[in-house]
């Protein structure tokens, strides 16, 4: 454990943070060594305005028979008008939402919430989860419960293709014009969290081949959790 140094020359241990408790092996070593053990697993669908997070959470969850929980539903009235406006959230507009968020989808893998007949032993979710500290705090879900494995799919696109995207969405308070303090905000996951618990897919693609891809890539998780 990591030992910092305080006043008088004494030192105290550094806690654990959440991204070092999910992992510090790869993915792949994790799920190795944990094989005999059955997780209940969030899958959170990540990424910039029109990258094509709902899209793809409803097409894994119709596909691996779980829950799905679209992130924009849970965002407060206040949050709503002000990104209707045209204004970037604040870190301070984020918290409560990516913690409520965080909340429902423990709850939809909790016990209590399990049909008699079927467990369901995972949730999709989206959320734009744009900075690292956002991702952090869903990472919480593994740090408080050790049977809950937290995974980002990220769906990486080019600005100009979430601008044709956004701009083609018909209905939602997110405009076009919101696409740039989208790609300002976005902290790309980097080498350390792709290795640990992100796992990238190319959202430039057809929506056909993204929506295969993610689901490969979510079943390629699971087959290592058997
Ligand atoms: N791979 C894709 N190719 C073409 N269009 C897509 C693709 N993925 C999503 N779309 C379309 O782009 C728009 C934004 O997708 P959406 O799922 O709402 O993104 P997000 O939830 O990330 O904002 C929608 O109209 C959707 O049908
Ligand atoms: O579908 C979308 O266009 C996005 O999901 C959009 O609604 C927004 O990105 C988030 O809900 C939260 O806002 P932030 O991305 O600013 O955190």
């Amino acid at each position: 454990m990591t030992m910092v140094s305080v006043t008088g020359g004494h030192t105290l241990p550094i806690p654990p943070s959440p991204m070092d408790y999910a992992s510090t092996a790869s993915v792949k070593q994790i799920h190795g060594a944990l094989a005999a053990h059955h997780h209940r697993h969030m899958w959170i669908i990540t990424g910039p305005a029109g990258c094509g997070k709902s899209t793809v959470a409803q097409y894994v969850a119709k596909e691996l028979s779980i829950p799905y929980i679209e992130g924009d539903d849970y965002h407060s009235d206040s949050n709503k008008q002000k990104m209707s406006q045209g204004s970037p959230l604040t870190d301070i507009d984020r918290w409560d939402w990516l913690i409520t968020l965080r909340e429902a989808a423990v709850a939809r893998l909790s016990p209590s919430k399990r049909s008699a007949n079927k467990r369901h032993d995972g949730v999709v979710v989206t959320c734009s989860a744009l900075k690292r500290k956002y991702r952090d705090v869903i990472r919480i879900a593994a740090y408080n419960d050790h049977d809950v494995m937290v995974h980002f799919i990220y769906l990486r696109a080019d600005a100009d293709v979430l601008l044709a995207r956004v701009t083609g969405r018909k209905g939602h308070y997110m405009k076009s014009a919101m696409v740039r303090s989208q790609m300002e905000a976005l902290e790309e996951p980097d080498a350390t969290e792709q290795g640990r618990d992100v796992l990238e897919v190319d959202c430039g693609a057809s929506l056909t081949q993204v929506q295969q891809e993610a689901v490969r890539t979510v079943r390629e998780v699971l087959a290592d959790d058997q």
